[in-house]
C-alpha cells in the first residue's frame, strides 16, 4: 500500500517536472492539438460513413444533426425530411457514441419490412440507449435488451417466451371474458360520467391488464396504481422523444451519463436504479401470489391463475434474477396500459372529427345486432365494417408513432445499395408510414372504408393487417393480440351504445371544434384534452348497457381486491429502510427489502 502511494507520487512529481521542463503553455498546446486532432478523424470517420449510407442533412463534428432537431414532434420533421431527399429511408446524426452510430429513419411501409421483416435476424437487438437504457431500465428489461452475443440472444429468448406464456395469441383468448366484461363497465361509466371518458378508458386498460398479471382488478379511476403508473409511462414517453435538450441530449454526450445522479442533466431520470428500487412490480407480484393462494380451490377455479404466478414457477427454471422478474411483471402495465387507452381516446376524436363513419358504423351495428344486446367477438364475421373501421384506429393516430423503441443491427447490412451500419439505431417512423400518399390516400381522413374490397382508397400493403401499430419482426409488441382484441370489444360496444359526437357550447349551442393534430409530443401520443358529447342511443340499448353492465360487476366480483403499495410512496419506503438495514448480496450490490404501507 506504502509502495504503491510512493509510486504514485513518484510519478506525479515527474509529471509536474516534465511540465515546467516543457512549459505550461507547450503542453495546453499540445493537448489542443490532440484534441483537434480526435475530433478531425472522428469527423472524417463520420463523413466517409455518410458517403455510403442513405441520405440526410450534412452533420456538424460531435453533435451531427442534434440541434437541427425540431422542439415538437420529430416524427413530421423526419418525414419532411424523407420527403425532400426523396427516399424511404434517411440518416441523421444525433451523436451517439463513440465511434459514432448514426440513426437511420424508415418513413415508408415497404422499406420496414424489406428490413425488419425479412431480415429480421439481423435485426432484432435494440442499440445502445443511454436515456432509456443504460439509465433505465438496461439490460434487465425486455423492452431496452440487446443482443450482442449468444447469451444475451439466450436470455431474450427466454424473456419473449416468458411474455408469451401470458399474453401471446393462445393465451389472450382465454382474457376474453375479462375483457369483455371490462368493456361493459366502460359502458355503463360512460352513462354514469360521460365526461370523465378519458379516466374511464385509463381504468379499463390498467384494470385488464392488472386482472391478467395479479388477477386483481382495478374498480376505481382514483385508484393509485392507474394514476401513477399512467403519468410515469406518459413521462418516459415525453423524455424519451429525440430531441436536443436533456436528458435525451445525453445520446449525444454520453459521457455526461458517467457524472453523479444529481447533476442538473439527469433531471426528470428519478434515481431508482441506484438503491434496487425496480422492485415494486415484483413486490406487487409477490402480494398478489399470497392473495391467490389464500383463495378457495373453486375460486381459483373460476378464474384465469394470475400471470405472475405462472411467471414465478417458469423463472425458477431459469434463475432469473429479481429485477428481470419485475421488468417483465411491470410492462404489462408499462407497455399495455397507456397504450391501449391513448388508441381508445384517439378512437373517440375520430367519431367527433368524422361523424359520417360513426352513423355507417351504427347503421351495421342496427343490421346485425339490433338495441337488446351489445356486439360480441363472435359477431365479427358478420361486421365487416366495424372491422374495417377498428382497423382504421390502429391505423389512422397510432399511439407508439416512432415504432416503440429503435431496432439495431448486429451486423452490417445494406439496403438499396446504402450501408446500415452494424450497432446504428434504425426507427420505423410510423406516423410517416400511415401517413404515406401511396398506400394510405387522404391519410389525415379517418375512413374506414379504405380498409374494405373494393374500395378506391384500398392499396397494397406489406402485411394483411395493413397497419404497422405493433412494430416489426421479431421485437413485434408482446402484447398485439390482446391490444387488438381489447380495442375490438371496446371501440365495437361503446359505437354501438353511444352517440359520440361534439360537445355544444352550452351558451350559443354550437359545436365546439375538434383539432385532429392536438396530440401529446411522447412516443405513446394520445389526443390533447379535448370535450365531447357521449349519450346512449336509445332507452332500450340504456336498458341493455345497464343489465349487462350489472352482469359484468357481478362476474368480476372475483378479482376484486386491494393492493397495500403505493409506487409514490414504495421507493421513498425503500431508501428509507435500505439506508437503515441495507441488504448486500453476494455480488455486492444493495438488495431490495420488503416495505409496507
Ligand atoms: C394499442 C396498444 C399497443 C401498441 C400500439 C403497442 C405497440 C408496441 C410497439 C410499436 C412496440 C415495439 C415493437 C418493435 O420494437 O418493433 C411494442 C413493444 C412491446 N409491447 Fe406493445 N403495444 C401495445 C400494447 C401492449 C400490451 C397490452 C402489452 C402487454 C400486455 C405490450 C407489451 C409489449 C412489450 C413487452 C414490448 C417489447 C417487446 C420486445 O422488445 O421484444 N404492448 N409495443
Amino acid at each position: 500500500m506504502f509502495a504503491d502511494r510512493l509510486l504514485d507520487n513518484i510519478i506525479l512529481a515527474k509529471c509536474q517536472l516534465a511540465i515546467a521542463d516543457v512549459g505550461i503553455n507547450n503542453v495546453v498546446l499540445g493537448l489542443l492539438t490532440v484534441a483537434v486532432i480526435a475530433v478531425a478523424v472522428d469527423y472524417a470517420h463520420m463523413l466517409h460513413l455518410r458517403s455510403k449510407m442513405p441520405p440526410g442533412p450534412f452533420p456538424l463534428p460531435i453533435v451531427g444533426n442534434t440541434f437541427s432537431l425540431p422542439d415538437n414532434k420529430p416524427w413530421i420533421y423526419f418525414e419532411e425530411l424523407s420527403k425532400r431527399y426523396n427516399t424511404p429511408l434517411i440518416t441523421y446524426w444525433i451523436g451517439r457514441q463513440v465511434p459514432r452510430n448514426p440513426t437511420l429513419w424508415i418513413n415508408e411501409a415497404w422499406c420496414a419490412h424489406e428490413i425488419f421483416e425479412k431480415k429480421a435476424q439481423i435485426y432484432t437487438s435494440r442499440p445502445r440507449m443511454i436515456v432509456f437504457g443504460e439509465l433505465g431500465s438496461g439490460q434487465s428489461n425486455l423492452v431496452t435488451m440487446q443482443i450482442r452475443n449468444q447469451e444475451e440472444r439466450e436470455r431474450w429468448r427466454i424473456h419473449r417466451k416468458l411474455m408469451h406464456i401470458g399474453v401471446g395469441v393462445q393465451s389472450v383468448r382465454g382474457y376474453r371474458a375479462i375483457q369483455n366484461n371490462e368493456s361493459k363497465i366502460i359502458a355503463l361509466d360512460f352513462l354514469r360520467e360521460p365526461k370523465e371518458y378519458v379516466k374511464h378508458l385509463e381504468r379499463y386498460a390498467t384494470s385488464v391488464v392488472s386482472i391478467i398479471a395479479f388477477g386483481r382488478r382495478v374498480a376505481s379511476y382514483n385508484d393509485p396504481i392507474i394514476t401513477e403508473v399512467i403519468a410515469l409511462m406518459q413521462l418516459a414517453a415525453d423524455l424519451n422523444v429525440p430531441g436536443k435538450s436533456f436528458p435525451m441530449l445525453l445520446e449525444t454526450f454520453p459521457i455526461l451519463a458517467k457524472f453523479p445522479r444529481f447533476m442538473p442533466w439527469f433531471k426528470g431520470l428519478g434515481s431508482r436504479n441506484s438503491k434496487g428500487g425496480h422492485y415494486f412490480f415484483y413486490t406487487l407480484a409477490e402480494e398478489a401470489i399470497e392473495q391467490y393462494n389464500q383463495k378457495s380451490p373453486s375460486e381459483q377455479a373460476s378464474m384465469p391463475t394470475p400471470y405472475v404466478k405462472t411467471l414465478f414457477e417458469e423463472a425458477d427454471k431459469y434463475k432469473l434474477p429479481v429485477a428481470e422478474l419485475s421488468g417483465l411483471t411491470g410492462n404489462l402495465f408499462g407497455a399495455g396500459a397507456d397504450t391501449s387507452s391513448s388508441t381508445l381516446v384517439s378512437f373517440i376524436l375520430a367519431c367527433c372529427a368524422f361523424p359520417e363513419t360513426v352513423k355507417k358504423a351504427q347503421e351495421e351495428l342496427d343490421r346485425v345486432i339490433g338495441p337488446n344486446r351489445s356486439p360480441h367477438w363472435d359477431d365479427s364475421p358478420n361486421l365487416s365494417y366495424i372491422n374495417a373501421f377498428v382497423r382504421e384506429v390502429l391505423r389512422w393516430r397510432s399511439v407508439a408513432i416512432i415504432g416503440g423503441q429503435p431496432h439495431s443491427p448486429t451486423q452490417d447490412d445494406t439496403y438499396n445499395g446504402w450501408l446500415i451500419p452494424k450497432g446504428s439505431w434504425i426507427q420505423g417512423n410510423v406516423w410517416a408510414i400511415h401517413h404515406h400518399e401511396r398506400e394510405f390516400p387522404d391519410p389525415d381522413r379517418f375512413y374506414p372504408d379504405r380498409y374494405l374490397e373494393g374500395n378506391d382508397y384500398k392499396r397494397p400493403f406489406p402485411n394483411d393487417k395493413g397497419y404497422m401499430t405493433f412494430g416489426w419482426g421479431r421485437r413485434v409488441c408482446s402484447g398485439q393480440a390482446l391490444a387488438e382484441q381489447g380495442t375490438w370489444i371496446s371501440v365495437a360496444r361503446l359505437l354501438w351504445g353511444f352517440n359520440i359526437r361534439k360537445a355544444r357550447d352550452p351558451t350559443t349551442g354550437k359545436e365546439i371544434d375538434v383539432d385532429i393534430f392536438a396530440f401529446t409530443n411522447g412516443l405513446n401520443m394520445r389526443p390533447q384534452p379535448f370535450p365531447c358529447e357521449i349519450v346512449p342511443r336509445s332507452q332500450e340499448i340504456k336498458e341493455a348497457i345497464e343489465r349487462e353492465g350489472r352482469q359484468a360487476l357481478q362476474d368480476l366480483k372475483i378479482h376484486d381486491g386491494e393492493s397495500q403499495y403505493r409506487m409514490s410512496t414504495f421507493y421513498q419506503q425503500q431508501k428509507k429502510k435500505v439506508a437503515q438495514e441495507p441488504i448486500i448480496d453476494e455480488k455486492g450490490n444493495v438488495r431490495f427489502v420488503k416495505v409496507g404501507q
